[in-house]
């Protein structure tokens, strides 16, 4: 097959995620500034632009589905300027024709002039607030996965997934500062000049295969082409986040000793790590969690990477060997941490993660267990 299979959720989660990407792009090249969340994390007009065109996009389709998303338009009701600056990137972004942004000549586009306004703006941004769960299906949102890169210069990804009964099964991830071939360097962080071809699209369909393209139409690589993880080879390689707050560093370097792994790791925000191990610029994701493991790793971390490495595939389980569970709410409550590999090393690379927990004395994580109270 020369494209993923199409259908009308496909269509038009590559036009929402298109378009929002338009959105982020525009607001990088700007060196954007951001407000702190309540849970301390940052968050820039860019975030709030992406969640609101995806938003209402998807409303204007589908409007009986659900969205679960990063982002709550709180801060917006309160910045008449920053809500002012949102709307625009979302009017922008809304009246690009869609040949020219996304390539699909046959997709009717339904949203109306009126998804630009404040209003439905903040109300669009506020169509992410479902609580998740198990039976039926949502769509999960992350409008920009890697915020802190995004305000370092680095990567960043807008991530969108199709959940039906707690599994993803239709993922549509841009890497706008992400080249379309490892061939091509990654910019150097800071560096807001956008990538040559306009970053990397990448699309799953349970069942239908992992695919790429450029993001900008102009570029050569404009059409999809199937994508797949590296076979288990000899050398393993490994990526983990720039956040040493993120995940564990210590440990991964414990496996990477156990694996023989002797290449430094590479270090990228967001999910377009999933997407670089996908298509086979490295081997393994490793995201074992700090501490005891207390932080829930959130949904929309999390779904459209795992589809995509799964379709390429890969294996994706946490630190137990379990499936991730998308069913549990907005977080992945039933799981710890996150290991990612070729189906044929990923028992191989689980083992040596259990080995390092356990020599830590965090087994428990190792075992799917809590931790021990003091
Ligand atoms: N203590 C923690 N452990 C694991 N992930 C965390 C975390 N604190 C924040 N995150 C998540 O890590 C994501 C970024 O991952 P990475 O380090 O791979 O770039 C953030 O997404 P956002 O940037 O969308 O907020 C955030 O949800
Ligand atoms: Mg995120």
């Amino acid at each position: 097959m020369s494209h993923p299979p199409a259908s009308v959720e496909l269509s038009t989660a590559i036009s929402a995620v298109s378009r929002a990407s338009l959105a982020t792009s525009s607001v990088f090249r700007s060196i954007p500034s951001s407000l702190t969340k309540e849970d301390k994390s940052p968050v820039t007009l860019g975030d709030f632009a992406a969640q609101a065109v995806v938003n209402s996009v998807l409303h204007a389709h589908f409007s009986q589905d659900k969205i679960v998303a990063e982002e709550e338009a709180s801060a917006l009701k309160e910045n008449g300027e920053l809500r002012g600056k949102v709307t625009a990137l979302v009017k922008e972004a809304l009246q690009r024709d869609e040949a020219g942004l996304t390539g699909q000549k046959d997709f009717k586009p339904q949203w109306t002039e009126k998804a630009a306004s404040d209003e439905a703006v903040m109300e669009s941004i506020d169509l992410g607030s479902y609580s998740g769960g198990s039976s039926g299906r949502f769509w999960t949102l992350d409008p920009i996965d890697g915020t802190k890169g995004f305000l370092r210069g680095g990567q960043y990804a807008v991530c969108l997934a199709l959940v039906e009964s707690g599994k993803p099964t239709l993922a549509v991830m841009a890497c706008p500062n992400l080249p379309f071939t490892k061939d091509v360097p990654k910019p150097q962080e800071g560096d807001r000049s956008g990538v040559d071809g306009g970053g990397s699209l990448f699309v799953a369909v349970k069942g239908g295969g992992a695919w790429q393209r450029s993001l900008n139409l102009s570029a050569a690589s404009a059409s999809f082409q199937p994508i797949s993880m590296r076979p288990r080879d000899a050398s393993l390689t490994f990526c983990e986040s720039v956040e040493a707050g993120h995940s564990s560093q210590g440990t991964n370097a414990e496996i990477a000793k156990l694996l023989t792994i002797t290449a430094p790791p590479v270090r990228m925000d967001s999910q377009a790590k999933y997407a670089s191990v996908a298509r086979g610029d490295g081997d393994v994701y490793l995201r074992l969690p700090t501490g005891k493991g207390e932080y829930q790793e959130k949904i929309w971390d999390h779904a459209s990477g795992q589809l995509l490495c799964e379709e390429a595939g890969g294996k994706v389980t946490d630190c137990s060997g379990k499936d991730l569970d998308f069913g549990q709410g907005r977080t992945l409550k039933l799981n710890k941490g996150v290991v990612v590999a070729h189906r044929d090393a990923h028992e191989e690379v689980l083992k040596a993660v259990q080995e390092a927990l356990e020599k830590e004395g965090r087994g428990y994580l190792a075992r799917g267990e809590p931790a021990p109270a003091l």
